[in-house]
């Protein structure tokens, strides 16, 4: 039976969590707090925890962090607003499995669960797993039909039947780790491992061991031997997220064991000839880390043979309503549910919404939309309201900036009612801003019923 932790400040949501995945057959702990639900990692020792972000204490991605440190495969979903994906996207940067915004659906949340509990981490002997999943995944490629998309094509079949190492750019979410697999995938090591290993969500001291193994009774805490990523990936691709994250010193032993084709487990004397192929991925430029001093130039002229730049989705035009169709496809399939596309008003705001967290936002979206769909189309009454909105939320945020910086003197003059609707408009957007657009919580900021709230909304349009 899986263990599953789940942290929240709100204890109606701790007892209806336990409920509903207790009766799913998994055995769940609870903790009100950050620090309390750390003290449970310890002693639980939970398979996945589920953080809200907002807690009374320390915040999520303090939780995920030191969880993390703890037991640095467990899984995290971290639950947020849909205001803040933003921080939804950095989370992931951390190394959080996934994200789930408010409000909860218990059926999404036990989605996204069993697909956390089902993806092995690299282990051992997970390599001929990480091999398999990889193979799905390139039958089932998207590359899209934009002049930026086919760019990208051209690229990647350029590069990948070479030994280059290659340097991938891109926004969170938006396809590296898709990238370097079909890359692999497409080379003469298309039947050796691919090993990926995320560098931002390792802690300093575990990264070492991870890439390079260590002998049992290395250092405090080496209890078994492990075998390293090199190790594993011998004979294919190891590809490393977020590599500029590594420290300095893991850097230099990097560039070492890069160099020299050969690694030592830490604490170990015998030498491993190896024969790996790099691929990296940043979303910054290495050249500006190596100018903050986070990256050893001589590494980054190692790994920089070849780059590729993964577009935003934003920047792919049409080519959002594939993924669209290719997300909703594999939904169905998980859920078992039949829904056949997207109204007119919804491509439209596919198109539009300047989807900050790219593929994976989008395939969230469309999760959730198609759970909450019960006639054959996906409507924008599905769709998280800031996307729905997402023009005048922006439109908001730039008059509260031009708003900064006017008097009432050079505001100029206009009809009263005009200005009265338009405050009226800012309050309720603030209200509803600061409860994570929980109606009945903005009704009471505002100090007025849901249903007037609700007719002010709709004759505002928000
Ligand atoms: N071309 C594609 N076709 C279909 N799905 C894709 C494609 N590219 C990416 N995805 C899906 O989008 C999500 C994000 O992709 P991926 O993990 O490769 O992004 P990333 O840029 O490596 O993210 P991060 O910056 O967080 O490491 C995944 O669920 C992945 O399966």
């Amino acid at each position: 039976m899986s263990k599953i932790l789940v942290i929240d400040d709100d204890q109606d949501i701790c007892l209806l969590m336990n409920r509903f995945l207790t009766k799913n057959g998994y055995e769940v702990e609870t903790a009100i707090s950050g620090l309390l639900g750390l003290k449970k990692v310890k002693e639980f020792k939970p398979d996945l925890l589920l953080t809200d972000f907002k807690l009374g204490d320390i915040d999520g991605s303090e939780v995920l962090k030191k969880a993390k440190e703890m037991m640095p495969n467990l899984p995290v979903i971290v639950i947020t607003g849909y205001s803040d994906i933003k921080v939804a996207i950095n989370v992931m940067k951390m190394g959080a499995f996934d994200y789930v915004t408010k409000p909860l659906f218990p059926d999404e949340i036990l989605l996204n669960i069993k697909k956390a509990l089902k993806t092995e981490t690299v282990n051992e002997d997970s390599s001929k797993v990480t091999k398999s999943k990889a193979k799905n995944k390139e039958a089932n490629y998207i590359f899209g039909k934009s002049a930026i998309a086919k760019n990208l094509v051209k690229q990647v079949n350029l590069v990948a039947p070479t030994n280059f190492s290659v340097i991938i750019y891109g926004e969170s979410g938006s396809g590296k780790e898709a990238i370097a697999k079909t890359i692999h995938k497409k080379s003469k090591r298309k039947d050796g491992p691919f090993v990926a290993m995320d560098c931002g969500a390792i802690s300093n001291e575990l990264a070492g061991s991870e890439l390079f193994g260590h002998e049992k009774g290395s250092f405090t805490g080496a209890i078994q031997q492990k075998i390293g990523h090199f190790e594993l990936a011998n004979g294919g691709t190891l590809f490393l997220d977020e590599v500029a994250n590594l420290s300095y010193e893991v850097q230099v032993s990097l560039l070492r064991v890069v160099q020299e084709q050969k690694v030592k487990r830490i604490g170990g004397n015998k030498e491993i000839t190896l024969d790996v192929r790099i691929l990296v991925a940043s979303n910054e430029k290495l050249t500006e880390a190596i100018s903050k001093g986070k990256f050893r130039e001589d590494l980054y002229h190692r790994f920089n043979e070849f780059n590729v730049e993964v577009p935003a989705l934003r920047e792919r035009g049409n080519d959002v309503f594939e993924f669209a169709d290719y997300f909703l496809k594999e939904t169905n399939a998980e859920l078992e549910k039949n829904v056949k596309g997207f109204s007119e008003e919804v491509r439209k705001h596919l198109l539009d919404y300047p989807w900050y967290g790219n593929l994976r936002e989008l395939n969230n979206v469309i999760k959730r939309a198609t759970l909450l769909t019960e006639g054959e189309l996906i409507e924008a009454a599905s769709l998280p309201f800031e996307i729905v909105n997402h023009e005048k939320m922006l439109f908001s945020e730039k008059k509260e900036e031009t708003d900064k910086s006017s008097t009432p003197a050079n505001t100029g003059s206009g009809h009263l009612k005009m200005a009265a609707s338009e405050a009226e408009y800012q309050m309720i957007l603030e209200a509803l801003k600061k409860v994570n657009f929980n109606k009945s919580k903005a009704a009471a900021l505002l100090d007025i019923d849901r249903k007037t709230l609700y007719n002010k909304m709709k004759r505002l349009k928000i």
